[in-house]
């Protein structure tokens, strides 16, 4: 039957609109992108219909095997690409080529917030998929013939990609019989894509790991010729497949188009038997951060696409990218069954160890390339710690941290643990957000001097696993910007003297007395330091309150309660601290507390108190200089 109704015309939306502006200004060696962009849509199509056509034998039996055809027509200046695959109805062309649908694409438009953003999204466009969009780096105009499987009728959808579409009821013959053929009519700068053997090289390059045979039409009348024979990747012997291979087929399933960092490839046999690929990316997912958290595999059952995005993997490993094959699924497993199925939970508990296993494999035999994953997908993986006591034993094989002893992320646990001094009874550990101003605290001055080795965390997410996990190998976690630091049963290292008791002890005592009244409202306690040896002050955390790192943490979500009042120590022998000690009551001491606390503050990557009276404090010592 024929729709009688007339072509209608419809604003894209706005972000659409923008993301057509920033194609129309994009850069020539980035436009091959639309071929692999519309091939991966045609293979998602026959993908579906075989999802539905498992239900409805009538489908099946009409669409007959999967194909993707890309034909090329110079004279006409055309390039179609035809796919017997699952089409659309009117309301699925609004809402697919209206709007933005793929979330890859979503995400993508939101990191480019700003001005300069719009240049970076013209660089990244090649690094991403951007969707179907990408036709109108080519096209001056684009036609979308077709029609949904199970319908009769036929739509052709229009656009020149200036702000509108249109679309109409179709004839029939005007549509393929099942299925979408998208037509371009290639722009002026677009001559290369009407030559066969440049088609040819893109598809190769973009699409040659795709699960469904590709024929190229040269020219009109020519026979088709097969260009890739769409055997899924996965089911060949692994010995069968080149790198080039896996890595195409990595950017085909992530939409990113880094080189991966670790590919994985095996088939597991017994109770239950699958085949997974998967790959863990060689740069950021841009949804790494994304709120939800949720892990993406593509699972088949029997190389039937069940589910494009199930969440498989626990959320740290959420940048892993895989697909899954088991025949021991049923075959008409829903999604939403497929999403909480107690077996396919029970598989991804399975892959969850096996990947564990070998990035703790990569850590152990080739730490370079480790190095770079860790650097990239550290954070999450530590998140695991925190989330999943089950698996935290397989974690800690796998973390590197940097330490006192070593400036780059390096230190396993194991090793920390191997090299404890005589008579050390915790792993200690400091938080910031900067490794290299971590590695100065005036706080690891004695623990340096007894070769005491001290973590150094900087990810936010440290501050809550050191927490949650009580400790490792029987040692507990400390801190050591938190409570007294007793190391006197540590020895010295060779050539460190211990610290001589303080002169003039009296007056330190009352320097300590003034010091807590004068900064009773910034200040908890105000203690002689065992822990510093060069500087003169340092801030730390009481006894039983919160790291301060974790308290500041808490304080930037809203938990106000969880800053509470430092403790000041100060260095007994440090020439600054017997000067004030000599001071009487009056102006100058007090300025001189609060310079002392702010020095403290400032290491911490802290503000002074009131930064305009600590300029003027500063200022006027530096009057004072040389006089
Ligand atoms: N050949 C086609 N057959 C059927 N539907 C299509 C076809 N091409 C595009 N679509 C529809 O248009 C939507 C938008 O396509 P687009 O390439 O922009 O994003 P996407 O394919 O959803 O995202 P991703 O690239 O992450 O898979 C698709 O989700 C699909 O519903």
């Amino acid at each position: 039957m024929l729709d009688a109704a007339p072509a209608s015309s419809h604003g894209f939306t706005a972000d659409v609109a923008r993301l057509l502006q920033l194609m129309a200004h994009s850069v020539y060696s980035e436009r091959d992108v639309f071929l692999r962009e519309l091939v991966a849509n045609a293979a998602d199509a026959c993908e579906k219909l075989r999802h539905e056509a498992l239900s409805d034998g009538a489908l099946a039996e009409k669409a007959g095997a999967p194909l993707v055809t890309i034909a090329l027509d110079k004279e006409k200046r055309l390039l179609t690409v035809t796919d017997n695959g699952v089409g659309m109805d009117r309301d699925e062309l609004v809402s697919a080529l209206g709007t933005i649908a793929n979330s890859g694409t979503r995400a993508f438009l939101d990191k480019l917030g700003s001005e300069k953003g719009e240049n970076l999204g013209q660089s990244l466009i090649g690094q991403f998929g951007v969707g179907f969009y990408s036709v109108f780096m080519v096209a001056d105009k684009v036609e979308v013939a077709t029609r949904r499987a199970g319908s009769e009728q036929a739509w052709l959808w229009t656009s020149e990609g200036k702000g509108t579409y249109t679309i109409e009821a179709a004839a029939s013959e005007d549509a393929p019989a099942v299925g979408t053929r998208v037509t371009l009519h290639l722009n002026a700068e677009s001559d290369e894509f009407l030559e066969s053997w440049r088609v040819e090289r893109v598809l190769k390059e973009h699409s040659g790991a795709i699960a469904i045979p590709i024929d190229l039409l040269g020219a009109p009348g020519e026979e088709p010729r097969r260009i890739t024979d769409g055997q899924a990747l996965w089911t060949k012997p692994k010995s069968e497949i080149t790198p080039e291979e896996y890595t195409d087929f990595y950017h085909q399933l992530s939409g990113q188009f880094d080189e991966p960092a670790l590919t994985i490839h095996w088939r597991a046999e017994g109770r239950t038997e699958y085949t997974v690929l998967a790959f863990i990316p060689g740069a950021r997912p841009l949804d790494l951060f994304d709120p939800l958290r949720r892990s993406r595999a593509k699972l088949y059952v029997r190389r039937v696409l069940i589910s494009k995005e199930i969440d498989l993997l626990p959320a740290w490993l959420r940048f892993v990218r895989l697909v899954v094959d088991s025949a021991d699924i049923p075959l008409n497993v829903s999604r939403e069954m497929a999403q909480n199925s107690p077996l396919i939970a029970q598989i991804g508990k399975a892959i969850t160890t096996r990947i564990a296993q070998e990035i703790s494999k990569l850590a152990e035999n080739e730490p370079e390339k480790f190095a770079q994953v860790w650097k990239n997908f550290g954070a999450v993986l530590k998140e695991g710690l925190h989330e999943d006591p089950s698996r935290r034993d397989e974690i800690f094989k796998i973390a590197r941290f940097a330490s006192t002893n070593a400036p780059e992320p390096t230190r396993t646990l194991k090793d920390y643990v191997a090299d404890l001094r005589e008579n050390q009874t915790a792993v200690y550990y400091l938080l910031g957000d900067d490794r290299k101003r971590l590695a100065s605290s005036p706080q690891l001055e004695e623990f340096r001097a007894r070769g005491v080795e001290v973590l150094l965390l900087d990810d936010p997410v440290d501050a809550f696993w050191v927490t949650s996990c009580v400790g490792y190998d029987g040692k507990p976690f400390k801190s050591v910007t938190q409570g007294a630091a007793d190391l006197s049963q540590v020895p010295l290292k060779e050539g460190e003297t211990a610290p001589e008791a303080p002169e003039s002890a009296g007056e330190v005592a009352a320097l300590v007395t003034r010091l807590k009244e004068t900064l009773k409202e910034h200040v908890e306690d105000v203690r002689l330091s065992t822990r510093l040896r060069d500087s003169a002050v340092c801030l730390i955390a009481p006894e039983h309150g919160l790291d301060r790192r974790l308290a500041k943490l808490l304080a930037e979500h809203g938990e106000s309660g969880a800053l509470g009042k430092p403790v000041l120590e100060i260095n007994p022998r440090h020439p600054a601290i017997l000067a004030l000690a000599k001071l009487a009551e009056g102006e100058e001491a007090s300025d001189g507390a609060f310079m002392l606390l702010d020095l403290a503050r400032i290491a911490d990557g802290e503000p002074p108190v009131d930064a305009a009276a600590f300029a003027r404090r500063l200022a006027a010592r530096l009057a004072k200089m040389g006089a």
